[in-house]
């Protein structure tokens, strides 16, 4: 099939490889020049496993290509997916401009029936907003003959991280199609898209567009209820001396609550967790209809990163003036290099404004630009004298009067105790992730304290 792909951020270029990878020829636009020159010579700009491979592998056999220019790429397309960014805006509302600009680009180029699949996360509604401004685009050029098309929804599931499995191997693909014969055509030309997925069991769940629009908020409210759900059971468990990792145990083994996201840390960061639940929210009020519970689950994030720090500085009596805190890990899970609304740049800013000198060690983030972005540079100026960025685990613990943990990456599960003692000014060790098992941690010799680990 003939693909275009709009966007190459994580969910474009992602999706761009793999269907390319299925043996679709498959053109992904994207606006930034500076991407599109280091992609075409085969450089992947973001960190993700195995992508660098398949880009690699679909560009030299031909059926990936990188662009600028989306007039190409829609007279390309049997179906064009949207890819674009929907950050959050002031009032915490899905900001739609990217994805308006390509619907409004779409109307100025499409001359044949074309699919546009939305695969950014927006709220409900948008589907229609994004045919609108098609057929207005399409009315202004005052054609004899009006091209049909179809605007569904495809919302993407990936994590970070995992990105190229999650999308070669999806628990489900949701799509929504309007009624009609453009629906029907749409959802006829998506299932060959998404046909080899099918293989063992049938994956396609398909539904009108408000509802595959609304579930993907609804999947990661969700999830990030289980977070919050966690972390306010890890506050109780630290007021009444229980062991929140020993709760996990205890009721993930009920297959109706599952493993899955009931870790306790820091609260949920990156860059869907916080803006959707934000959106899914605005969406509810201007709807009439508030989300108890998923304000309460915003609110409980919102605390989560603070209430950590305000441990850390109980311990110290209040100050951090004169101290160095080691930090390990930026980024705001492991196996990426995204820093957006990364724990980590709360922690940094908190211990900076407390006194402290921050010594940083992360696999992929090595500079304050880097884990500050988009941060106004004079903000990022203030911080710089006062945080390190350090070769390794050890190094950053070197003379530190502690040790603060924000993302569990593999390489800080098993650290030399004796040696990390001896680096140390103090043994004390902040655990964000709770990667340690306390009583273990106190033979070694440390104070330890984790995230509802029963600490009072
Ligand atoms: N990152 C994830 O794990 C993930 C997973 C599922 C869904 N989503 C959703 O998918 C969407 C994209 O997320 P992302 O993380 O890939 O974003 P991103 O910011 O990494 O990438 C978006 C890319 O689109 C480009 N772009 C914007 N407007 C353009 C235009 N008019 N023409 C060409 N290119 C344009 C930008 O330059 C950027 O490179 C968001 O709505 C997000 O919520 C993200
Ligand atoms: O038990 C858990 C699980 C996760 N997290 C945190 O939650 C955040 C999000 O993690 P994760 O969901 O693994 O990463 P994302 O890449 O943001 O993926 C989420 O957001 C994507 C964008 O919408 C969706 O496509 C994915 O399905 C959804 O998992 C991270 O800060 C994690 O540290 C926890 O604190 N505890």
């Amino acid at each position: 099939m003939k693909i275009t792909i709009i966007g190459a951020g994580y969910v474009g270029l992602v999706s761009s490889a793999c269907f390319a990878e299925l043996g679709n020829h498959v053109v992904c636009v994207e606006r930034d020049a500076l991407r599109v020159a280091q992609l075409q010579s085969g450089e992947v700009p973001l960190h993700e496993p195995g992508l660098q491979e398949l880009v690699a592998r679909n560009l030299a056999a031909g059926r990936l290509a990188f662009a600028t220019d989306v007039a190409l790429g829609v007279r390309h397309a049997q179906v064009l997916f949207i890819a674009v960014g929907t950050p959050m805006a002031a009032d915490g509302s899905a900001d739609l401009t990217q994805v308006l600009e390509v619907a409004h680009a779409v109307g100025r180029h499409v001359s044949r029936f074309l699919v546009v699949a939305n695969k950014s996360t927006v709220p409900v509604g948008t589907a229609q907003r994004v045919h609108d401004a098609i057929a207005q685009g399409l009315a202004a050029r005052q054609l004899a003959r009006v091209p049909a098309f179809a605007v569904a929804s495809n919302p993407e599931f990936l994590k970070e991280g995992a990105a190229v499995e999650d999308f070669m191997r999806p628990d489900r693909v949701v799509i929504g199609v309007p009624e009609g014969r453009a629906g029907e055509r749409a959802a006829g030309l998506l299932r060959r898209a998404y046909a080899p997925f099918n293989r063992n069991r049938e994956r396609m769940v398909v539904m009108d567009v408000k509802s595959a629009e609304l579930a993907k908020y609804a999947a990661n409210a969700l999830l990030a209820t289980k977070i919050s759900f966690m972390n306010d059971m890890a506050a109780l468990a630290d007021a009444v001396g229980a062991d929140i990792e020993q709760v996990r145990r205890g009721i993930g083994s009920d297959r109706r609550i599952g493993y899955d996201f009931i870790y306790a840390g820091l609260g949920y960061g990156g860059s869907c967790f916080p803006k959707d639940v934000a959106a899914l929210c605005h969406t509810a009020r201007g709807a009439g209809q508030r989300l108890r519970v998923v304000e309460a689950v915003q609110a409980v994030n919102d605390a989560q990163a603070g209430r950590f720090v305000q441990r850390l500085l109980q311990h110290f009596g209040g100050s951090l003036a004169g101290r160095v805190i080691a930090l390990w890990g930026l980024t705001f899970k492991p196996g990426t290099d995204d820093v957006r609304e990364a724990p980590s740049r709360i922690l940094v800013r908190r211990l900076v404004a407390a006194g402290a000198r921050v010594q940083a060690h992360d696999p992929l983030v090595h500079s304050l630009e880097q884990l500050m972005a988009g941060d106004p540079p004079a903000r990022r100026a203030r911080l710089a004298p006062h945080v390190a960025f350090c070769a390794g685990p050890l190094q950053a613990a070197q003379g530190a009067d502690a040790l603060v943990i924000a993302t569990e990456w593999k390489i800080y599960r098993s650290p030399d105790f004796a040696a990390l003692r001896r680096a140390l000014r103090a043994p004390v060790i902040f655990d964000g992730r709770n990667l340690f098992d306390p009583a273990e941690l106190g033979r070694q010799g440390f104070f330890y304290q984790g995230v509802g680990r029963g600490q009072r």
